[in-house]
């Protein structure tokens, strides 16, 4: 038990004394009574003093109050202005009538006949005129009767008072009788005192290693953040290169590069956000519109009908970063082609615990001859491991642009297999226009959805929402899942 230099004065100081008010043990000891308080606390933790707190009620005039000091309450000056009668009206030009008549009816003291006030005789002080002429005198701390009527009045205020009462415990007593040490504590050494050895004649603070120092929390990355920073230090790692592009896409970039026929349900109103802003189709485009009405030069027969140029320059808030992948793959038909894009995509979703409008994917694309579909699941299931999720599996899906495709799914505990994007090998109805001759594996992740079940979270939402507290308690090092 170390004892720090505050609380042996404390204790010397108490020593000789009985119980006694915190003030005035401040005033004797020379210090600031929250600082004997503090002191006080200590010592009492280790059984040397004790420590007590007494809430005091005090009661005093306000400063309407105040006012009546000496005089009398108002009642009682007004009753004291006249004799044995009065007429109201005269009474009325006093400059307490209105405050004092009601109360000097309410008591008893006049009654009222034909515009005449006069006395009925009883005018005996009641409990609250007592007390008001105490605390005329000064506050009171015991709660005399009449008190209460004062304060409905506003005459009277309450105020609450805190002492402290200090004593020694025979305990502390002792430890005092067997002398303490009060030279002073060095908390830091000087050179000099190291050298010439003189700190060995010092009194050194002793340090607890035991308390726990304050919390802080510095500045740190939001971790959704941090997540798809680490998603893109492994794509990196991995030999992709980021693409980027615009939130605002023409629906030629969005949809038709991609082979999605104008007519599809994704494009109808309830999924995309559609601009009033038209943006001109690249160079090229015939060879897309080709591809939609019958095939183009390929073995295909496109999705027939006429392709609409209209609807295709007309701009959405893109869906899907694949619109990304599929520019990039227009402005680079040869390969190799290594490429990721991370970026803010837009549907029109009801708001609920698992969806948003607007939330990240993750798009990937890899371009080179003899790239087969063993390739991409090889891609997929080391992007995942990387990311924390070592069960990995495959389930059959749909899109328009890919075949075959995938939609891969990892294994979480506690959930099962969740689904977490899509992915295929590029059609050539995609390939075609853009003048592509080789095999294009690509992939579209959801990466809130991701994030979501890195971060344990129930509602996608919170990772939008800057949650102070979740924000501090989420460390930096995101551990993987099972952990
Ligand atoms: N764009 C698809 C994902 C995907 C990307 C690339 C290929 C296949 C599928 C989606 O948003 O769900």
């Amino acid at each position: 038990m170390e004892l720090t230099l505050n609380e042996k004065r404390l204790l010397v100081a108490l020593e000789p004394l009985g119980p006694i008010d915190a003030a005035t043990l401040a005033d004797r000891m020379g210090a600031r009574k929250e600082a004997v308080v503090q002191y006080a606390l200590l010592a009492s933790d280790r059984g040397l003093a004790s420590l007590e707190k007494n809430i005091r009620t005090v009661y005093s005039l306000t400063e309407e109050g105040q006012k009546y000091a000496g005089e009398g309450l108002p009642e009682r000056q007004l009753l004291e202005s006249f004799d044995e009668e009065i007429p109201m009206r005269d009474l009325q030009q006093h400059p307490l009538a209105r405050i004092g008549i009601g109360w000097m009816r309410k008591k008893g003291w006049i009654a009222i006949k034909d515009g005449i006030v006069s006395k009925t005789g009883t005018d005996a002080p009641g409990a609250d005129e007592q007390a008001f002429a105490e605390l005329t005198e000064g506050s009171v701390d015991t709660g005399l009767s009449g008190i209460a009527d004062l304060q409905k009045r506003g005459l009277v205020e309450e105020t609450e008072t805190v002492r402290y009462t200090v004593a020694i415990t025979p305990e502390g007593r002792a430890l005092v009788t067997k002398g303490l040490d009060l030279r002073e504590e060095v908390g830091t050494l000087t050179r000099e005192q190291i050298i010439t050895g003189e700190w060995q004649n010092l009194n050194l603070r002793r340090y607890s290693v035991e308390k726990l120092p304050k919390r802080v929390y510095p500045g740190k990355n939001h971790p959704y953040q941090r997540l798809l920073d680490e998603m893109r230090r492994i794509l990196l790692d991995m030999g992709f290169t980021e693409i980027q592009g615009g939130i605002v896409q023409s629906s030629f970039w969005n949809f038709d590069a991609l082979f999605q026929p104008q007519d599809h349900p994704a494009r109808e109103m309830q999924d995309t956000f559609f601009l009033s802003e038209n943006q001109q189709l690249p160079p090229g485009y015939e060879r897309v519109r080709d591809m939609h009405e019958h095939g183009g030069g390929t073995s295909s027969t496109g999705w027939g009908g006429a392709w609409s140029t209209a609807k295709a320059e007309q701009c959405v808030l893109r869906t899907h970063t694949t619109c990304l992948s599929i520019r990039h793959l227009a402005e680079n038909p040869k390969p190799p082609v290594k490429a990721f894009g991370i970026g803010r995509v837009y549907r029109r979703e009801a708001i609920d615990p698992t969806h948003l409008p607007e939330f990240e994917q993750l798009e990937g694309i890899v371009m080179d001859e003899g790239l087969n579909f063993r390739h991409l699941l090889g891609f997929l299931r080391e992007f995942y491991a990387k990311m924390g999720f070592d069960k990995v599996r495959f389930r059959p899906g749909y899109f328009p642009y890919t075949e075959p495709s995938v939609e891969p799914e990892v294994y979480v505990d506690g959930l099962g297999w969740v689904e977490l994007g899509g992915a295929g090998i590029f059609r050539q109805e995609v390939t075609a226009p853009c003048g592509i001759e080789y095999p294009v594996l690509a992939w579209g992740l959801g990466v809130s959805r991701l994030a979501m079940l890195k971060l344990g979270l129930r509602d996608l939402r919170h990772l939008y929402r800057s949650d102070v507290e979740w924000l501090r308690q989420t460390p930096v090092l995101a551990g993987r899942l099972e952990e």
